[in-house]
């Protein structure tokens, strides 16, 4: 039996509920086959058995007192998975779907996006099944001082640097930030995605959906298109979707879609800059349901279903989608309808937001398909800048910051390639971003011995 089997068959084995890790873990080994047989090494050092095993999983209460004075429970994690190009790195997402299971898909996929930016960092992520959806501020406030209150003990800027993700912002980081400088009397690089008073880097809120756009106009540039006078889909309605969004404007695309857990917009007319800057207050500010949008320009909205589903049923053309909600929003259904539907590229600014059918089913026509660890990369590589900064105690300006994403992310695009090339899988983009991370993440192992 081939390495890559027996190690897909442990996990398996020894984790049977956890289906979100399984699927990341098939989806990145079935492409490393071929690595196996360049580097005998990697398979006689056990790399391909020690890398679906995180360094070490934190799971912990945490207490916190409601506004009516009740004491409530949630369960929070800390999966440290990798950390052998530079300290863990990864957010944390709110959001009561949270379990083991989805922080070690979400910290085995950081493992090689983060080494495809090229920046020292490792793979790390965390979370809490609380959610934050109808909770007042002071009640986000003690949740967040609560996970903090444990999670301190397992972080440091050397060693493990969190960050946000789903139902984790602007506002979250601060007051877990605010609490972590308390407890521990120091001023430090410890979490990424921080106001900018307070050691933040400009460009980092933009970045995962800027990014997301760069990644997939280089994608186009390799058939000579762009995003000029494209039907664009995005998913979504938080911080990847609205810079998507704005970036996509900038370009010269037209922006037809946006959801959130409730209900899907479908705005014909375009969501111009003016209308995103309403979302952003309306999600951003007043924390409230994209219904309301709907209210306020009259257009279609679908409640209970999602912006896929929404494009399948209704037959809307499309020419690019940007999945920026969360996993395996796409199914098989979905990817056959964009197909239908015109859809030419499909560049993810969620982490897995397509299902194994869906990309077996857009790789098999010909679709532009960039998977999210390679096509959302840009908001941990800004993080990457946001440490830097910290370290040497300097601001970059907006322009700095965003010319040095913009170069990553074209180097993030021509590594996926020529990994893909290399190893004779020319032009797969899923195969190119798993080898190319992978390699460089195998190699420091190996180096190591076996520690
Ligand atoms: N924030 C970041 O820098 C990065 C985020 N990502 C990924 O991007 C995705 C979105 O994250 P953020 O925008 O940061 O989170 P967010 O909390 O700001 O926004 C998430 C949006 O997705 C919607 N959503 C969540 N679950 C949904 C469901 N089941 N059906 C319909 N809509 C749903 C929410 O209503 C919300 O509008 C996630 O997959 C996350 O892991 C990836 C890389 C970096
Ligand atoms: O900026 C970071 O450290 C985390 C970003 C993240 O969670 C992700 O890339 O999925």
């Amino acid at each position: 039996m081939s390495v890559i089997k027996s190690v897909i068959d442990k996990v398996k084995h020894m984790d049977p509920d956890q289906k979100e890790f399984h699927q990341a873990v098939i989806e990145v080994m079935e492409t490393l086959e071929p690595t196996a047989e360049r580097h005998p090494e990697f398979v006689k050092n056990g790399i391909y058995e020690r890398i679906v095993e995180p360094e070490r999983a934190v799971q912990f209460r945490v207490p916190w007192v409601d506004d009516k004075g009740q004491v409530q429970v949630n369960r929070g994690f800390r999966v440290q998975f990798n950390n052998a190009i530079g300290p863990f790195k990864g957010g944390i997402r709110f959001h009561p779907s949270v379990n083991l299971g989805i922080i070690k898909f979400l910290g085995f996929e950081q493992i090689f996006k983060n080494s495809l930016t090229t920046l020292a960092m490792g793979g790390g992520k965390g979370g809490s099944d609380f959610d934050p959806k109808g909770k007042s501020d002071g009640e986000i406030m003690r949740f967040c001082q609560a996970f903090m209150r444990e999670l301190f003990r397992h972080i440091g800027p050397e060693t493990d640097v969190p960050a946000g993700d789903i139902g984790v912002g602007g506002r979250e980081i601060g007051y877990m930030y605010g609490y972590y400088k308390k407890i521990r009397n120091e001023h430090t690089g410890v979490l990424t995605g921080k106001g900018l008073e307070y050691g933040g880097s400009l460009i980092r809120p933009e970045a995962t959906g800027y990014g997301t756009v760069y990644f997939a106009s280089e994608m186009l540039a390799t058939r000579g298109l762009d995003f000029k006078g494209k039907r664009v889909a995005v998913s979504g309605a938080g911080n990847v979707a609205q810079y998507a969004i704005e970036k996509v404007n900038e370009m010269g695309g037209t922006v037809i879609s946006v959801c959130d857990s409730g209900a899907t917009i479908i705005d014909e007319a375009g969501i111009d800059n003016d209308k995103c800057c309403y979302l952003m207050e309306l999600k951003n500010v007043r924390r409230g349901r994209v219904n309301e949008y709907a209210d306020q320009y009259k257009t279609v909205c679908v409640e209970s279903k999602n912006v896929w589903d929404v494009i399948r049923e209704q037959g809307i053309k499309v020419d690019v989608a940007l999945p920026c909600a969360t996993q395996n929003e796409i199914d098989g259904a979905n990817a056959e309808a964009l197909v239908k539907n015109g859809c030419i590229c499909v560049a993810e600014g969620a982490n897995m937001p397509s299902s194994p059918e869906a990309v077996r089913i857009f790789q098999a026509n010909n679709v532009l398909y960039g998977p999210g660890k390679a096509a959302n990369a840009g908001g941990v590589a800004t993080s990457g800048l946001e440490m830097s900064q910290n370290s040497s105690k300097l601001s970059w300006t907006r322009e700095e910051v965003d010319s040095r994403l913009l170069l990553i992310m074209k180097g993030i695009h021509k590594s996926c390639l020529d990994a893909a090339e290399a190893y004779g899988k020319k032009g797969d983009y899923v195969t190119g971003a798993n080898i190319a991370g992978f390699v460089k993440v195998a190699k420091a192992m190996l180096a190591y011995g076996i520690v």
